[in-house]
């Protein structure tokens, strides 16, 4: 391992406390610190003009410079970042986080972002671990809107998880980063993914070629994380955790009620092409099987509800 001295450092970027986009002629003054995630930090950032509050993705411009050798993960870098941008910048749907506008100064470039003022899935559920029924069919429900959305337009996320499914302050949620995505032309497989998304597939794994059902299978990961509070291939380490994935080795707990155990067997299913698409789960029988509630009070975010 390299020595502390060489340890590249990702060094928080340099933000000046007023940010400004040029083009736009719009000033924003840098607030607090949310968080940080790959090469980028995360700031809330207020329009000087209108006062919104957004959030206000930072990546230093060091991480985007072609150092002379042509260093190989900065190619990368700007050409994954481009594409996040080219797809998140077209996407308008109540589920999915809104990019507003990508612009740069001398120092780093900036994305500005809807502001989800309740963080996202995983805090909740680092704070409930499993929670009710009803609330696990409320906010998949919402996330797979999102994912039908993002595939009628050959949108594949590729990295659904819980950090990335962020909530708002009325608790609607909102899928975010795009980091990962892609397009599909026609029925084409994608071979190739750069980057390691969290519930990882079998057939990406196995590099057989992956298309929509990723997006099914990550979702099938999120309703059991929901509803038994770890996922479902937990275990001490990566290989171990991919050895399960690729046997298909897990459980599903006795206290599920039939109609979930069913559709989580459903995305979980180790051939993409049986796992139901998008549609097929937003019309599953567990979403009409028990009490669905519109909205949800922020106690969520801490303790079991009450429905009446
Ligand atoms: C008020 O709104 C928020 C507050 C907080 C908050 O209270 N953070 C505290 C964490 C502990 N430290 C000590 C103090 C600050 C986090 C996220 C918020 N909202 C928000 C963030 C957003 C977006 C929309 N809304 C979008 C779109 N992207 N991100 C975003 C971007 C990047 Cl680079 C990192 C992360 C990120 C922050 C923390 C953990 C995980 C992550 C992660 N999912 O990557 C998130």
């Amino acid at each position: 391992p390299a020595k502390p001295s060489q340890r590249k450092e990702k060094a928080p970027p340099e933000v000046p406390a007023l940010i400004t986009d040029k083009e736009r002629g719009a000033y924003y003054e840098k607030g607090r610190f949310l968080g940080k995630g790959g090469f980028a930090h995360c700031y809330e950032l207020t329009n000087r003009t209108t006062r919104e509050v957004v959030a206000g993705k930072v990546v230093p411009k060091t991480m985007l410079v072609k150092q002379y050798q042509r260093d190989k993960v900065n190619d990368y870098f700007i050409s994954s970042m481009t594409q996040e941008v080219q797809i998140h910048r077209e996407l308008s749907h109540k589920n999915i986080v809104k990019l507003f506008h990508f612009f740069e100064d001398s120092l780093n470039v900036y994305i500005t972002l809807e502001l989800c003022a309740r963080r996202s899935l995983m805090e909740l559920h680092k704070r409930r671990k499993a929670v009710t029924e009803p609330e696990a069919r409320y906010f998949t429900h919402q996330v797979v809107e999102g994912v039908l959305y993002l595939h009628d337009l050959k949108i594949i996320h590729r990295d659904m998880k819980l950090g990335n499914l962020f909530l708002n302050d009325d608790l609607v949620v909102k899928i975010g980063d795009f980091g990962l995505a892609t397009t599909v032309d026609g029925d084409e497989r994608k071979k190739t993914l750069c980057g390691t998304p969290n519930y990882i597939a079998p057939e990406v794994l196995n590099k057989m070629g992956h298309s929509f059902e990723v997006d099914i299978w990550a979702v099938g990961c999120i309703l059991y994380i929901l509803l038994f509070g770890q996922p479902p291939f937990e275990s001490k380490s990566l290989e171990e955790t991919y050895s399960r994935i690729r046997h298909n080795n897990y459980t599903i707990p006795s206290v599920a009620s039939q109609p979930a155990a069913a559709l989580i067997r459903k995305m979980l299913d180790p051939e993409p092409t049986r796992r139901p698409t998008a549609k097929q789960v937003h019309r599953d029988i567990f979403f009409k099987s028990g009490f669905m509630p519109t909205r949800l009070p922020v106690s969520c975010l801490t303790m079991v509800p009450k429905f009446a």
